[in-house]
């Protein structure tokens, strides 16, 4: 477990003082995907660098399975310092080793035996599913594989968090799915810790379970990716899920109108057919979309319902766990749109 306690850092800027985290608090899992998300400029590099122990900030604590790590110095400091593997595209692979000498390069360092560093090399290659590729030189791939090395290379010290600023920046969208597979990967089968920051939602959408979002230096909040969305007012569910965007004039003419978010199969499949049996109502999907969340199937709709019992068929969606964020009745439809 990461906790992040009240941590502040601030930067000096050209005419005033740059405040670059401001009284940040979270949890983090372990062993979870956890995604700092927000704009530019809105911390997210800061806290990961905080969190990696690179950066001290002015006043707060990280504490890392409840350890104090500003309390720590020398040898306990370092040795705290190697479970915590940075994924940093600043750090350029060696362009003269091949993919394979580039993931042995960190076990070299700390003298781990032939024998050993080949059979660690050979299942982190796998991991990132590079394995064809291991006699080849970084310059011989694409950027989408080259994170992929390096990510590789980050995990070779069997660190128990990873730490992955903007882990998609530079790659193309059809590699970023390959490198966003390879830390699901490394969560998944090596049971990594996985911090990454990024301004792309979409990312937080496909992999992570957890969430922070930052705005200049705030947190606007944290918690669970899909505990957030099924609170309607949420930033997560604001930045996540498919925007509703109905035309006024389709809303008229219906006795209800809501804005309703699903979780899960059953609920984004099942759920409107048959409250529309159930109820004999019409249900129409006037607007909104549905997205997927990791694995599982989430839907914000805009739904226009017609008939006597519309507002038993709404009632009995939320009773079936559909969260109603926004509800309109007869004629205000139209104003209220
Ligand atoms: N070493 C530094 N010196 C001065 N200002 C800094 C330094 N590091 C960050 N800042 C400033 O702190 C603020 C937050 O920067 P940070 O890099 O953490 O944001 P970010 O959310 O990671 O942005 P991006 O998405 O652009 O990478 C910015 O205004 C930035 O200019």
């Amino acid at each position: 477990m990461i906790t992040v306690e009240n941590l502040s850092k601030t930067f000096p800027g050209k005419s005033s003082p740059v405040v670059a985290l401001r009284d940040v608090s979270l949890d983090i899992d372990a062993g979870s995907l956890f995604g700092v998300v927000g704009p530019a400029a809105s911390g997210k590099s800061t806290l990961a660098r905080c969190l990696a122990l690179q950066e001290r900030p002015d006043r707060g604590v990280v504490r890392l399975d409840g350890v104090n790590t500003a309390a720590l110095e020398g040898r306990r400091l370092r040795e705290v310092r190697r479970q915590l593997a940075v994924v940093d595209p600043r750090t350029p692979l060696h362009a003269e080793r091949t993919v394979a000498g580039n993931v042995a390069a960190p076990l070299e360092r700390l003298g781990v035996a032939g024998p050993q560093r080949r059979s660690r090399v050979g299942t982190l290659l796998d991991l990132v599913g590079l394995t064809a590729r291991a006699t080849q030189q970084p310059t011989e791939l694409t950027p989408g594989q080259r994170r992929r090395v390096e990510v590789a290379r980050a995990l070779a010290a069997a660190p128990a968090v990873l730490l992955a600023d903007d882990p998609t920046g530079g790659v193309s969208p059809e590699e970023a799915g390959a490198v966003l597979t390879v830390l699901d990967r490394a969560r998944a089968e090596l049971g990594v810790t996985v911090v990454l920051a990024t301004r792309d939602p979409g990312v937080v959408r496909r992999v992570c379970d957890g969430v922070a979002v930052l705005e200049q230096g705030t947190l606007v909040e944290s918690g669970t990716v899909l505990g957030l969305l099924t609170d309607p007012g949420s930033a997560a569910a604001r930045a996540l899920l498919p925007a509703i965007d109905t035309p006024a004039a389709q809303v008229a003419g219906y006795d209800r109108v809501v804005d309703v978010v699903l979780v899960g199969f059953a609920a984004v499949g099942a759920l409107l057919p048959e409250a529309a049996t159930r109820f004999g109502v019409e249900v129409a999907t006037i607007g909104g979309g549905l997205t997927r969340i990791g694995d599982t199937p989430v839907a914000r709709f805009r739904l226009g319902l017609r008939g006597e019992r519309a507002d038993g068929a709404v009632a009995w969606v939320v009773e079936q766990g559909g969260r109603v964020t926004h509800q309109v009745r007869g004629p205000q439809a139209v104003v209220a749109a």
